[in-house]
């Protein structure tokens, strides 16, 4: 007999739309072109990297997602809401959806690790200082630094002020995280911890989270979705072992590190054997 029980829930995407989504976006400082016919999709609640070769435009993309910067052509979708035309008011709501974790955390330096993590809520809400000392003990703890509430954070190392930055960006529930380079200048403990924090906290607050990073290794294995830009465009995004076997030879050469490839080693100019062995002014 035919089934004919409905069939719920087969389209995964119809069920966890993206958070974000970029479509045909054209972005460039001046007249240089930084991002030309770009579209993607953040999926909602899973942990997304983005990389590619330095200078690609991976922190432009964040900015654009933050409101900082105004696509030229093109849309930045939030839950389906253009962000580059969102009034003052809009984006101020929509920034408050957002965590923002940059490189070196930028903690203030004169404020205890507490006060740090408590200075967004005391900034955006109006809630009772017992109620912020909650919420601020909670936050502590999920990336294991109640205990180090008191200090500053001249006496925290790199890797728990990187930790105190994140709790600081988790303060107000965001729906989003972005990380700027969440793992530059970490030792490979501090980085294991960093990156296993950002995972579990992706899912234990039900966030999504959008990583950019040069850590090919540690980045492939807490990501769910990888997105690679170069030369201003998308070239290749997906799972991230669907990314590795990526026929591209650009992306073949970024997730081998190789040295040369579509990207060269050197910069262009003569040829060896007509470059070497002339300073005399005569070929050999
Ligand atoms: N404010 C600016 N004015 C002009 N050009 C800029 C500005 N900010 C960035 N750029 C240029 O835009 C390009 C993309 O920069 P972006 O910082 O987005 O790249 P990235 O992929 O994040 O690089 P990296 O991995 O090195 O951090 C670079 O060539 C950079 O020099």
């Amino acid at each position: 007999m035919p089934d004919k029980a409905p069939r719920l829930f087969l389209d995964m995407d119809a069920a966890a739309p993206s958070l974000i989504e970029f479509r045909d976006l054209r972005f460039g400082y001046g007249a240089r072109a930084i991002l030309d016919g770009v579209s993607f999709a953040v999926p909602r609640g899973k942990v997304t990297a983005l990389m590619g070769a330095s200078g690609g435009g991976k922190t432009t993309v964040l900015r654009l997602i933050g409101g900082q910067l105004r696509a030229e052509r093109g849309e930045v979708l939030l839950d389906g809401q253009d962000v580059g035309r969102m009034d003052a008011g809009a984006l101020y709501a929509a920034r408050r959806r957002m965590g923002m974790l940059f490189q070196f955390g930028a903690l203030f330096t004169d404020m205890s690790v507490f006060d740090n993590v408590a200075f967004p809520l005391r900034e955006h809400t109006r809630l009772p200082e017992a109620l912020v000392r909650d919420i601020v003990l909670m936050k502590l703890d999920a990336v294991g630094l109640r205990g180090a509430r008191d200090l500053l954070p001249s006496e925290v190392s790199g890797g728990m002020a990187r930790r105190v930055a994140l709790a600081r960006a988790i303060a107000l529930d965001p729906d989003l995280v972005m990380y700027d380079e969440p793992f530059a200048g970490l030792d490979p403990i501090s980085l294991g911890t960093a990156a296993r924090l950002i995972r579990q906290l992706n899912d234990t607050l039900g966030l999504t989270s959008i990583i950019v990073s040069h850590d090919l290794e540690e980045t492939f294995r807490i990501a769910d979705h990888v997105i690679i830009l170069a030369n201003g465009a998308i070239a290749a995004q997906g799972p991230p072992d669907v990314v590795r076997q990526s026929a591209d030879p650009l992306v073949h050469q970024f997730v081998n590190a190789l040295p040369d490839g579509p990207v060269h080693f050197h910069y262009p100019g003569a040829a060896v054997e007509d470059d070497f062995g002339t300073a005399s002014g005569g070929r050999p």
